[in-house]
């Protein structure tokens, strides 16, 4: 079986070298040209080819920014693509894809989100052990062809990934509070320290609990900007709801309600005994 992986980056190469010994040929799409080169030198791909190109291959993985996947599923809508191939892709929303997603290919896609990655991006941050043991979130899967369905569901048991199924429209939403809101509340917090406090200060000060708040804030900037644009009324209603979160502790110290803020950080230590 054949592959082809748009998009060369911490996804899309990591899925390369995972899969190396599942495809017999695995061939890359990537409109950054030494993005190109860094995925051919690092072994992520066989070669580098184009759009058109991919009539013969057996799967296709979308692992580009939302919108670019929306625009290139038009895009493969219109060549002769072969009738049982195989569409994934890795967006962090669900509901624009699936909604956007020409009618002619739509059972040729199964439209998966991974729950891994790192706060890195290209294809210097491909890993090989990237998709073990993580959950992979597929979502409307009634609306894949059978065909196409088993396919995916192989690879991601080659992977040894936990597949969940799921309603689109719901894992937009959970996926707002529990990973889109967590990165909005980081970029927060390295603005809020960047706009107070200097270099030598931060460098100074920064323990393991300031590393740990600001890893996200690492991330693309570009690839974020289209999720939170994709996700933008979720993620309205889940920063609303850390606001409510801030303004109690906020009134809680201001009161002087030492025991309630006890009560309150109790609550929180929760959240880890379930994970
Ligand atoms: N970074 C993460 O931890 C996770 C990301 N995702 C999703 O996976 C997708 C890919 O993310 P990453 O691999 O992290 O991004 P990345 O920035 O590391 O890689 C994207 C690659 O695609 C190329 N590219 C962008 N638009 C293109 C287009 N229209 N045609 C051809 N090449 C194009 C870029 O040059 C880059 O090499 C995104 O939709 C993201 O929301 C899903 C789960 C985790
Ligand atoms: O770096 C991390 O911890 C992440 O949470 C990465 C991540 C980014 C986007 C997703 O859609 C899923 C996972």
């Amino acid at each position: 079986m054949t592959c082809a992986i748009v998009g060369l980056g911490l996804m899309g190469g990591s899925f390369g070298l995972a899969t190396k010994k599942y495809f017999s040929k695995i061939v890359g799409i990537d409109h950054n040209k030494s993005h190109q080169e860094d995925a051919i030198k690092l072994g992520l791909v066989d070669e580098i080819v184009e759009l058109k190109d991919l009539e013969n291959v057996d799967v296709i993985v979308l692992a580009i920014p939302i919108r670019g996947i929306i625009s290139v599923l038009k895009e493969l809508s219109k060549l002769n693509l072969k009738d049982d191939v195989l569409i994934i892709d890795f967006g962090s929303t669900k509901e624009s894809i699936i909604k956007e997603c020409p009618k002619n290919i739509r059972r040729n896609l199964v439209a998966s989100h991974p729950m891994a990655g790192t706060e890195y991006s290209g294809p210097a941050a491909a890993i090989e052990d990237l998709y073990k043991n993580k959950v992979m979130v597929v979502c409307n899967i009634e609306e894949s062809g059978d065909i196409q369905v088993k396919r995916a569901f192989d690879i991601y048991n080659f992977l040894e990934m936990k597949i969940k199924i799921m309603d689109a429209k719901e894992h937009d939403r959970h996926a707002a509070f529990i990973s889109h809101m967590p990165h909005i509340v980081s970029f927060s917090i390295a603005n809020a320290v960047l706009n107070q406090e200097d270099k030598e200060h931060i460098v100074t000060l920064a323990a393991g609990g300031f590393r740990d708040m600001s890893r996200l804030a690492k991330s693309n900037p570009a690839m974020w900007r289209d999720i939170f644009k994709e996700n933008k009324k979720n993620l309205l209603d889940s920063i609303e709801a850390f606001k409510d979160e801030l303004k109690r502790a906020k009134d809680l110290i201001e009161n002087e309600k030492w025991d309630e803020l006890y009560e309150w950080m109790k609550k929180g230590n929760e959240l880890h005994k379930i994970m």
